[in-house]
């Protein structure tokens, strides 16, 4: 039988598989050239070519679909970037032959959509960049917005266990579909999905928590301080990127904090859109600190909420109301 979405989440699945194989290439060669953005934080040849090609798998399907996506070329425009644009379009080139430079640059331009639309995806083409760099857990992030609800989402975490076996895989890739569940698979090979589910937890005490590496991104030192209040003794686990939602999601931790570190951020819509829907999908609940649902209406912020909270569901109500001190 065929679902609602059917094809966008096939579409999706194969486009994030495909960009994971451009991140692994760079890191495995000859490291992945970071680049210093205008707001200081790095980007790479990696999120380039990860960018280009999802765009241009989403182009081809979806003509019609805007695509608002992290990343834009115009750094790779700049002649002092010629190297690092000429390795971009080495690497695309390496997976889809024949591409030049300057399709690639299109390609990566694709994702420019920077407001509301009604049916449009978003694309983190690497999450957690300083994870990649530094050899840990990123992701590939990937949802599809209708109407402000987000419908699809497709994450691959190439750095992720997928059964935290000894024996488990490394690479896996997350679907979801509202409505439908979420699932994951191993980045290689064609295993078959397995679903997933959220915990069943309830004792707070016990609430395995995850959070950010990087103490800029979420405020270590808050998190601590709601711990404390819930009574948890464990460390949190800290991880880059969406593979936080993913293990929420997966049952292998709890609870995933990411507390504002200043009054003004705005957390960006696709670092969150594609895990948001695999922890709601796997049965757990996401909201920003005060307990507001995500608003992906809004443009490429999440400009109405504030952090962000996913847990197992079962230990919402109690993370926010230790969030309210
Ligand atoms: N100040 C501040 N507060 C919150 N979030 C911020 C902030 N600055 C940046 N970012 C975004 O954080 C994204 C990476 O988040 P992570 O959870 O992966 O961080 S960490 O690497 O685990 O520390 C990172 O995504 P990528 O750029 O895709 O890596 C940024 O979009
Ligand atoms: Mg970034
Ligand atoms: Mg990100
Ligand atoms: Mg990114």
């Amino acid at each position: 039988m065929s679902h609602p979405f059917d094809r966008e989440r096939e579409v999706a699945s194969r486009a994030v598989r495909e960009a994971a194989r451009i991140c692994r290439a760079v890191r495995g060669k000859h490291g992945p050239d970071p680049v210093a953005k205008g707001d200081k934080s790095p980007v790479t040849v990696a999120d380039f070519g990860s960018q280009a090609l999802i765009c241009a798998t989403l182009a081809a399907a979806f003509p019609g679909d805007p695509i608002m996506a992290e990343e834009d070329a115009a750094e790779l425009r700049k002649p002092e970037h010629a190297g690092v644009r000429d390795r971009v379009a080495a690497e695309v080139a390496a997976i889809r032959a024949g591409t030049d430079a300057e399709t690639a640059l299109g390609w990566i331009d694709l994702g420019d959509l920077d407001r509301f639309e009604p049916r449009f995806w978003t694309l983190d083409p690497i999450d957690g960049t300083k994870g990649f760099l530094r050899g840990e857990q990123y992701a590939i992030a990937l949802a599809l917005i209708v109407e402000g609800r987000v419908e699809v989402a497709a994450l691959a975490c190439p750095n992720l266990e997928v059964s935290r076996l000894a024996s488990g895989p490394v690479g896996a890739v997350f679907l979801a579909v509202r409505g439908r569940g979420a699932t994951v698979c191993p980045l290689d090979g064609d295993d078959v999905e397995r679903p997933i589910t959220v915990s069943d937890r309830d004792d707070p005490t016990r609430a395995r928590l995850c959070e950010s590496v990087e103490s800029g991104h979420s405020a270590h030192n808050e998190s601590a301080a709601v711990a404390a209040r819930l009574g948890v003794t464990e460390p949190p686990v800290r991880l880059d990127s969406q593979a936080k939602y993913a293990t929420v999601a997966s049952g292998l931790a709890d609870v995933y904090l990411r507390l504002p570190t200043r009054a003004d951020y705005r957390e960006r819509i696709w670092d969150h859109a594609a895990g948001a829907l695999i922890v709601a999908e796997a049965g757990g609940t996401v909201t920003d600190v005060d307990g507001k649902p995500l608003d992906f209406t809004l443009g490429s912020t999440l400009a109405s909420n504030r952090g962000v909270v996913a847990t197992n569901g079962r230990l919402h109500p109690r993370v926010i109301e230790a969030l309210r001190g």
